[in-house]
Formats: structure tokens, sequence, C-alpha cells
């Protein structure tokens, strides 16, 4: 478990002072996979590198496992760091090593023997599937195939647990997927936990069992995804799934739907027609499958003598659904 509390982050120069993390508390649960999300200069990597101190904080703590690191020097916090493994945007690898080389590298820092090295470094290339290229240089590897080294590396002082900073912001959206794909099946099978920042929702969609919005340094929202997406008024409910502006339908009544869990049937559609008597119209939304269950949203249009009244918006909420009139 990763445990965020208090941690403020201030970036001084002679003009001016940047509070990149502002008083950030976060929890970050055993085994799962947990997102930051939050456009450029948010504090994400700030965040991020205060995690295992490659960033001293001005204040706060950070726990990981129980450890304390703030408090920690010399030998015993480069031990605490070998629990913390971290990938990288633009891969990082060094260009004169082959694949096998990169892996070696911590390993050869942390002084593991040779023999026991070289077996080490085929099973982790081995695990991010790349065992037939232990020899090839970085130049000859594609770009998801150096992140796969990237990840290897990371792992190979068998952390608990994996910082990603935009790891797949660098790939095209199938490596993307391939690489998500990758750290998910890690974290079930090593039961590692994950701490990653990004820009893009799709990571979120694809492998996040939690998630924060981040801005100006401070945490804005957070929780589970399927949490998050049933607070009504939830940034990242109305960014995961984009409506567009609410249309002015004169003789409609606009209402946004958000489905979670249990209630991702449709039935509540032919409830609306059958015991309001209403028309109903899909505007747009989806639903989509999620790493915490089925979540979506749509825009409904309804139409009907009883339509601007409150008891159909009722009758949706009963059935589970978040129902907001969009302005
Ligand atoms: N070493 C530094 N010295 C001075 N200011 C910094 C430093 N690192 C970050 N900052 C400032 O702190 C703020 C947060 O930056 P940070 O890189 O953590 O944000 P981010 O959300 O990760 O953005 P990006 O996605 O662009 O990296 C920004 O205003 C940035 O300019």
């Amino acid at each position: 478990m990763i445990q965020i509390q208090g941690l403020r982050k201030t970036y001084r120069s002679r003009r001016r002072a940047v509070a990149a993390v502002d008083g950030v508390d976060l929890t970050v649960r055993d085994g799962e996979v947990f997102g930051v999300l939050g456009r450029s200069g948010a504090g994400k990597s700030t965040l991020l590198r205060c995690v295992n101190l490659l960033e001293r904080p001005d204040a706060g703590t950070v726990t990981v496992d129980g450890v304390e690191l703030a408090s920690l020097r010399g030998g015993r916090l480069r031990r605490a760091r070998q629990g913390i493994g971290m990938i990288h945007q633009h891969f990082a690898l060094l260009g004169s090593r082959t694949a096998a080389g990169n892996v070696a590298f911590p390993l050869e820092v942390m002084g593991v023997p040779r023999a026991e090295r070289a077996a080490r470094v085929a099973e982790l290339l081995d695990l991010v599937g790349l065992a037939d290229h232990a020899g090839a240089y970085p130049a000859q590897l594609s770009g998801g195939q150096k992140q796969r080294v990237g990840i290897a590396r990371a792992l190979a002082g068998r952390p608990r647990v994996l910082l990603s900073d935009e790891a797949t912001s660098a790939l095209d959206p199938e490596t993307t997927g391939s690489i998500l794909a990758l750290l998910r099946d890690l974290s079930q099978r090593l039961g590692l936990t994950i701490l990653l920042i990004t820009h893009e929702m799709e990571v979120v969609k694809r492998i996040c069992d939690s998630a924060a919005i981040m801005r100006d340094g401070r945490i804005v929202e957070a929780g589970t995804v399927t949490d998050l997406v049933r607070r009504p008024g939830s940034e990242l409910a109305r960014d995961l799934f984009r409506l567009g502006p609410a249309p002015q339908l004169p003789d409609a009544t606009v209402v946004d739907v958000t489905l979670a869990g249990d209630a991702t049937d449709h039935s509540f559609l032919s409830v609306l027609a059958r015991e309001h008597d209403l028309d109903v119209r899909i505007l747009s939304g989806a639903v989509e499958e999620l790493p915490g269950g089925r979540v979506g949203r749509l825009r409904l249009a309804l139409r009907g003598a009883h339509a601007a009244e409150e008891a159909p918006l009722r009758r949706l909420r009963e059935h589970g659904l978040i129902v907001e009139v969009p302005r």
C-alpha cells in the first residue's frame, strides 16, 4: 500500500515559487492500478518523483508497505527504493547496452552475482515477452519493445510497487494497448501495486481500478473509477464519456444518465416509455467495460405530456441511475 499524506513540494527560483504539489493526500491499495490524471503542469511528475524520493518533499509523508520513506537516508533509503520500480515515457535505456544489458544494470548495482544475474535477466525478458531479443540494442527495437525492456528493468529488484511516468504517451494506440495489457497482467500475476500518471483517459479506461484528477498541485477527485463515475458532477465521468454541449430542444427534456455496477441494463428505457408514456431517444453516449465493471453514460431526450415532470427522473434514480439535467 502507498499512503501519501500532506505532501508538498515547491520549486523556488529567484523570480518565483511554484507549488508543484500543494498538499496531497492519497491512498493506493495493495495490488491495484491507480491512475493520476491531469493536464501538463498539474504536478503529476513531481508527485510521482516524491513517491520514490527522486524528489525530496518539503512536507508530508510517503509510506510504502509501512515504511515511511522521507525519514530514511543512505543505505536504508536505497534498499527501500529497490522495492519501487519506475518506468518512463522515453524509456531511459542505455543505448550502448543490449536489452539484456539494460535489464542487468540494476542487478549489477545491487551486487547480484553474475550467474544469478544471467538467470534473472532471462526470466525478466521472458516475463515481458522479449526472450528472443536479449541481444538487441535499443536502436534495433520498436518503441513498444523498448518499453518492455524498461518494464523488465524496473522489475529487476522484485519491487512491490511500480511507478509509471506517462509510459505509453510516446507509443501508437495499438502498442499502447499491448503495453497496458502487459502492465495489467503483471499487476495481477505479481500482485504489483501500480501508480501511474497520464493525461490520457484511455489509460484509465483500460487498466485503472482507481483514479485521481490533479490540478494546480492538488487532487480534485479521487476514488475507484466506478465510484467516481457514480458521483454526481464528477469530472472523471464527464471526461470518460464526453457527451458534448447539451442541445436546446424546445419540445423535449434532455437528461444525462450515468449507469454503473448493477444498473447497466437498458430496461429503464422501456420502463420510462411504458410507465410514463414518454418517447425516449438516445442523443449520444457509450457503455464501456472497465476493469471495475461496466459503466456508461447516455444523453436522453424525453418527449411527452409528462416529460418535464419529476416523476420520470425519480423513477430513473430508483433504478440506481445517476440523473443530471445538463445546463
Ligand atoms: N525542477 C523544476 N524546477 C522548477 N519548476 C519545476 C521543476 N519541475 C517541475 N516544475 C514546475 O512544477 C509544476 C508541475 O510540474 P510537473 O512536471 O510535476 O507537472 P506534470 O503534471 O507532470 O506536467 P507534465 O505532464 O507536463 O510533465 C510546473 O509548473 C512546472 O513548471
